[in-house]
């Protein structure tokens, strides 16, 4: 190493993930600390190297999961000073990412959700000299719950308060179907996103798929993460910053006893972390920076809702659950008990128990005795059981007993999460705990809005 090399990778710092109030506003040349003249170097590492941004963790569809610090090691180099050239890119990406508005934005396979941090400490210098765009952006964003026919903010997720780059503000939260991406842009381009120079965090599939487009139509650069390092960063940053933010179900199978309970998950580590959205990655998580995705279902979220819409002619999320909510999936399925008569007692399989998912729908009788309703509930079962018991089976490999389930599939979804609540109780004789975050499919949108602070702190 040169008098001008540094070994500073990330990766050989202790694990920090960090809110934004660890970096000050007071000592850098942008007056940001933390986004220093190395800042494009250390993205260009946390991207996944000049090679371009990193895979996912897993070893391929349902395959075998890569250890994620041993990828980050083999990257691990020391660091050299910029040329001037590089020294004036690092800057000019350093004024684009730090110029506000600021968005964590995670693009996934069908729900687009988009973190809007609005700042609250604008000083009256701040305030004079900032453009009339970006104040009309902010009042569009924050008067407003519903953005075109599509986009909704979810208001009571808003946090308050909370500190980000540095800054104090509040965190809001919005979401659009990734499908409506042309209708979002052309929005935000008519809002004048366009005339700002604004880079936006982004993460998810979508970051790669639609760089371009958002390049092209609203002047943005796409500053990528990748989606599995994004989400455990923002589940850790949100639970810190929200106490009542993980809870469990106390007798979850019990109509007039099941309670939602607070749960501290301040010491979280281990933890199998289930991501349900379109698809399904299962993590094992060990510490901030040093997880594995164990494997994957693409019997997910999206499987549910295409079925049910398939199954039932439903056109939403909305109305599938509703549908599911007034069904009996017993009418679809074959039970053990329409097997056995009763209990398999030899093996502890119980009567209730679904044996065989959509069993009973070769018969014409049957299909013509079962409602739409029927349809929609035992397509929520059957793809919620299945999730669980995948989650049940990693966690004992994995001698984990924390399974923490997220994901836009568990949105407006009391069903499942009480179905997992139980199986994961029922079918560990009580050794295995399912949490829940009340956040549930945001994690990804705001863990790379605070990307920077993962790796320059
Ligand atoms: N308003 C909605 N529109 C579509 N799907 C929804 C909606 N709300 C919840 N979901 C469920 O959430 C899943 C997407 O979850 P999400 O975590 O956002 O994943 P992704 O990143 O793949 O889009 C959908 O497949 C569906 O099951
Ligand atoms: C490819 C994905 C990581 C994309 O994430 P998503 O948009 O579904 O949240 C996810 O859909 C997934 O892990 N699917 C399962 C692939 C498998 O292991 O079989």
């Amino acid at each position: 190493m040169g008098p001008h090399a540094t070994h500073r990778c990330k990766d050989c710092l202790s694990g920090r993930i960090m809110s934004g109030g660890q970096a000050g506003r007071s000592s850098s040349s942008s007056g940001f600390p933390g986004f220093g003249d190395d800042m494009a170097d250390m993205a260009q590492l946390h991207n996944g190297g000049p090679d371009g941004p990193q895979a996912p963790g897993g070893g391929g569809p349902s395959g075998p999961g890569r250890e994620v610090p041993f990828k980050r090691a083999k990257r691990c180099k020391p660091y050299e000073r910029p040329s001037s050239v590089s020294r004036n890119a690092a800057l000019d990406r350093e004024r684009q990412v730090m110029s506000m508005p600021w968005f964590g934005m995670d693009i996934g396979g069908t729900l687009a959700k988009l973190v809007y941090f609005e700042p609250k400490d604008i000083t009256p210098d701040e305030a004079n000299s900032e453009i009339e765009t970006l104040k009309n952006i902010r009042r569009y964003l924050t008067k407003n719950s519903a953005y075109g026919k599509t986009g909704h903010r979810d208001m009571h997720l808003q946090m308050d308060n909370v500190e980000v780059r540095g800054r104090k503000g509040t965190l809001h939260f919005i979401r659009f179907p990734t499908s409506e991406m042309g209708n979002f842009l052309e929005l935000a381009k008519s809002k004048g996103m366009a005339t700002l120079v604004t880079t936006v965090c982004a993460t998810g599939g979508g970051a790669f798929k639609f760089e371009d487009s958002f390049q092209r139509e609203v002047n943005m650069k796409l500053m990528k993460f990748d989606e599995l390092d994004s989400l455990i960063r923002g589940i850790l940053y949100i639970e810190t910053n929200n106490p009542t933010e993980c809870y469990y179900f106390a007798d979850p199978t019990s109509d007039d006893h099941c309670q939602k309970v607070p749960y501290d998950l301040s010491n979280p580590y281990p933890f199998l972390l289930v991501n349900i959205g379109s698809g399904v990655s299962v993590l094992a998580v060990h510490g901030p920076n040093k997880y594995k995705r164990i494997t994957g279902t693409s019997l997910g979220g999206g499987t549910f809702l295409g079925l049910c819409c398939l199954l039932t002619g439903c056109n939403t999320f909305e109305e599938a659950i509703e549908l599911a909510t007034g069904g009996d999936n017993t009418k679809v399925d074959k039970l053990v008990r329409d097997i056995y008569g009763g209990d398999y007692g030899k093996m502890g399989l119980p009567g209730d128990l679904v044996a065989s998912s959509f069993g009973q729908m070769n018969t014409k009788e049957r299909r013509a005795n079962v409602s739409r309703e029927d349809l929609a509930r035992a397509t929520l079962v059957t793809i919620t059981n299945n999730i669980g018991s995948i989650a049940r089976m990693c966690a004992s490999n994995e001698k984990i007993h924390n399974v923490v389930f997220v994901g836009n599939f568990l949105r407006v979804n009391p069903i499942s999460l009480k179905l997992l609540a139980h199986a994961m109780e029922y079918w560990s004789n009580g050794t295995l705990k399912a949490l829940f975050l009340e956040h549930e499919g945001y994690f990804g949108a705001v863990g790379c809005l605070l990307g920077f602070n993962g790796f320059l702190s």
